[in-house]
């Protein structure tokens, strides 16, 4: 059988009961070297956006601010959750779930902290989000020496700013201690949008949470597979596919199967 052929005929089948919701990076956009550059593939406007008007719910639930899927994907009809779900776009701007704000001063605090301590560093970036900080270490020359030099520094940062560790692709971030993940994201854009059907799109550590909530809710975990898949990801359960160019195909085919 295809790759997600099950979770595009239980889409298609039951489309306006139906939602489909997906990470950005890896997902919908290939992993490239600089975290700033990224954008979706070619010709993903148009199908989310058809796909907007067929089914009952097409979302991003992505690590990134919201405000970046604003910049970089915002399509009429396909709901933007940031930041693992803390943020939500809204007619009015943006909208952040009870409790995140009040840790903006940590996170603005170690975001301080790790650029004094790793600016110019070679092939180090530190990414400034709206709700947490990331290291990447992607172009460093050695990832290995790399990662080791950071590692205590990220560890360092979590614990003077009260900050929890999130392992992704050569990138440490740093996010607010709430008990939120895409998990419990996920559960509530399921429960909120009366969803009888699901499938999740992920390819990274942060997208456990979401393939086992999608699992338990009998839905489909759609993996998209890549170069540097993080341990645990490639033996997640349910549809794999071979990179975002793969993926973009299936959902071209979901389009094309569903009225
Ligand atoms: O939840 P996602 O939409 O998958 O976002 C996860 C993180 O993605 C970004 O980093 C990753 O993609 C970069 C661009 O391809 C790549 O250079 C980096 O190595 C990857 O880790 C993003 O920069 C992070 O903020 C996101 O949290």
């Amino acid at each position: 059988m295809d790759p997600g052929a099950a979770a595009l005929n239980a889409i298609a089948n039951r489309s306006k009961m139906a939602g489909l919701v997906m990470d950005f990076d890896g997902v919908l956009s290939p992993i490239i070297d600089d975290p700033s550059a990224s954008e979706l593939l070619p010709g993903t406007e148009e199908v989310l956006g058809s796909l907007a008007t067929k089914l009952g719910l097409v979302a991003l639930l992505s690590g990134r601010p919201v405000d970046f899927l604003a910049d970089r994907a915002a399509v009429p009809g396909v709901a933007l959750y940031g930041s693992y779900g803390l943020e939500q776009r809204t007619d009015s701007g943006v909208s952040v779930l009870p409790d995140a704000e009040r840790w903006m001063p940590n996170v603005q605090a170690a975001t301080a902290w790790l650029h004094e301590k790793l600016d110019g560093a070679e092939g180090i970036h530190v990414e400034d989000k709206s709700l947490a900080v990331a290291v990447h270490w992607r172009r460093a020359a050695d990832h290995a020496a790399a990662a080791d030099a950071i590692n205590p520094l990220v560890q360092e940062a979590a614990s003077l700013h009260g900050l929890r560790r999130e392992p992704g692709k050569f990138v440490e971030e740093l996010r607010i201690p709430v008990n939120q993940d895409k998990g419990t994201a996920l559960h509530r854009i399921m429960d909120e949008g009366g969803l009888e059907v699901t499938a999740y799109a992920g390819d990274d550590l942060g997208d456990l949470p979401a393939f086992r909530a999608v699992s338990l809710a009998r839905g489909h975990a759609l993996i998209v597979d890549g170069p540097d898949m993080a341990p645990g990801v490639e033996t997640v359960a349910g549809a794999h596919f071979d990179g975002p160019a793969d993926f973009h195909l299936w959902l071209k085919r979901l389009d094309e199967a569903t009225s």
